[in-house]
């Protein structure tokens, strides 16, 4: 049995994988640090999850295997940095790149390392594999991925690498079993989760990510910022310092800053306020506005797929972002978005538009059992 945990910002999904992949059980556990709950299979329980570590000591016990009958452990971690572009086991060297890169990803790199250090002590003797949110975009091209700067600082690791890369493989890995349709050639990705990006993928490669450096960049999400200006950066640190400034734009901003305090795109969305409709309103124009660039980057659009917790479940969203697409033939089916169908388009749409739910932890198997029998 394959145990897949993806520690995201705010929840340890888990699955358990037999040897043909297929999958025998999946979990959440929800809300960390928060109105904290745990989900094994359709059994959920609110239970108090203070912090990641509570929370993986909870899935672990709730586990109907021990630990020390897995076959593996496969990992999400977020950030791979410049040479961890493909998934590998869990060695001491591994472990200590993927430690170094945690300043790139301080929302997601920690917690996975967590993970892989608690299944260390409990089990050394059961194979770990890392697989990378970053390593799906090592396709991009040098346009795309560096920043207008001298080449001895983009040498230094400071360029794009783009996120949500495990989400986005798994995506193209299922469009024609979701769909029954062949993958197309453009394909627009939105993944609009608590983080939030958009991948333009052709010919199943990702061409360009909005996320660029850090996952703190691109798109208006729960609590991170988007796409600011440098110089307005520079300003913050000075003013505020270093970690006031990471504090804010990684924790206090997004949603939960324009709102004046909620993150969580579900619970804004039942907020009767100004502030909380010009937080949505903000998120929707600029996912819209960014699809524009990811468009343009592959030329034009043949499909358009919404994945992630908000692009599965939040189909307001998905109307006010497709309508501000509309000139690009997105037409919206309106019934078939309010039941969460696969295709959400209208027939005679010049393109199509589907829901297929994010599935992070399936792609981590695949990868699991790939690394396992290389
Ligand atoms: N019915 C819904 N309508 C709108 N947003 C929703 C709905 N259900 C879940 N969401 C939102 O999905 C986001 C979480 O997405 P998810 O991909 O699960 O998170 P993570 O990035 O932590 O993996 C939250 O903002 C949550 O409110
Ligand atoms: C990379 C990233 O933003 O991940 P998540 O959506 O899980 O926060
Ligand atoms: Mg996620």
């Amino acid at each position: 049995m394959i145990l897949v945990l993806n520690a995201g910002s705010s929840s340890i999904k888990f699955a358990l994988y037999d040897q043909s992949l297929e999958r025998v059980l999946s979990g959440i556990a929800d809300e960390i640090g928060g109105a904290s709950s745990l989900c094994v299979g359709s059994d959920r329980k609110l239970i108090g999850l203070p912090d990641h570590a509570a929370a993986l000591s909870v899935i672990l016990d709730n586990l109907p295997v021990q630990v020390g009958d897995l076959s593996a452990v496969g990992h999400r971690v977020v950030h791979g940095g410049s040479d961890l572009t493909a998934p590998c086991r869990v060695t001491p060297a591994v472990r200590d790149r993927i430690k170094a890169n945690s300043a790139l990803a301080p929302l997601h790199n920690p917690h996975n390392l967590a993970a892989i250090d608690r299944l260390t002590a409990l089990v050394p003797e059961v194979p770990q594999v890392a697989c990378f949110d970053t390593a799906f975009h090592a396709t991009n091209p040098s346009v795309a991925v560096q920043y207008a700067v001298p080449p001895d600082v983009t040498a230094r690791g400071i360029r794009r690498y783009g996120f949500h890369g495990l989400s986005y493989a798994g995506l193209v890995a299922s469009v024609r079993h979701a769909t029954g349709t062949p993958l197309p050639t453009r394909l627009l990705a939105l993944h609009l989760g608590n983080g939030v990006s958009l991948c333009a993928i052709h010919e199943g490669k990702s061409v360009a990510c909005t996320m660029g450096y850090s996952p703190v960049s691109g798109l208006t999400m729960g609590t991170r910022v988007g796409e600011i200006d440098a110089n307005a950066v520079l300003r913050l640190v000075e003013e505020d310092g270093i970690d006031a400034t990471s504090g804010l734009l990684n924790h206090e901003s997004g949603l939960r800053g324009l709102s004046g305090g909620v993150s969580d795109m579900r619970a804004l969305l039942a907020e009767d306020t100004e502030a909380a409709r010009f937080a949505v309103a903000h998120f929707c124009y600029w996912v819209a506005r960014q699809a524009g660039s990811m468009m343009a980057a592959m030329g034009g659009v043949d499909a358009i797929a919404f994945t992630g917790g908000i692009g599965e479940n939040g189909s307001d969203i998905r109307q006010r972002i497709l309508a501000a697409l509309d000139w690009a033939g997105a037409t919206l089916d309106v019934d078939a978005n309010a039941l969460h169908a696969t295709v959400i388009s209208l027939c005679d749409a010049a393109i199509p538009v589907w829901i297929i739910p994010a599935d992070e932890e399936r792609q981590i198997a695949r990868h699991v059992s790939e690394v396992l029998a290389a």
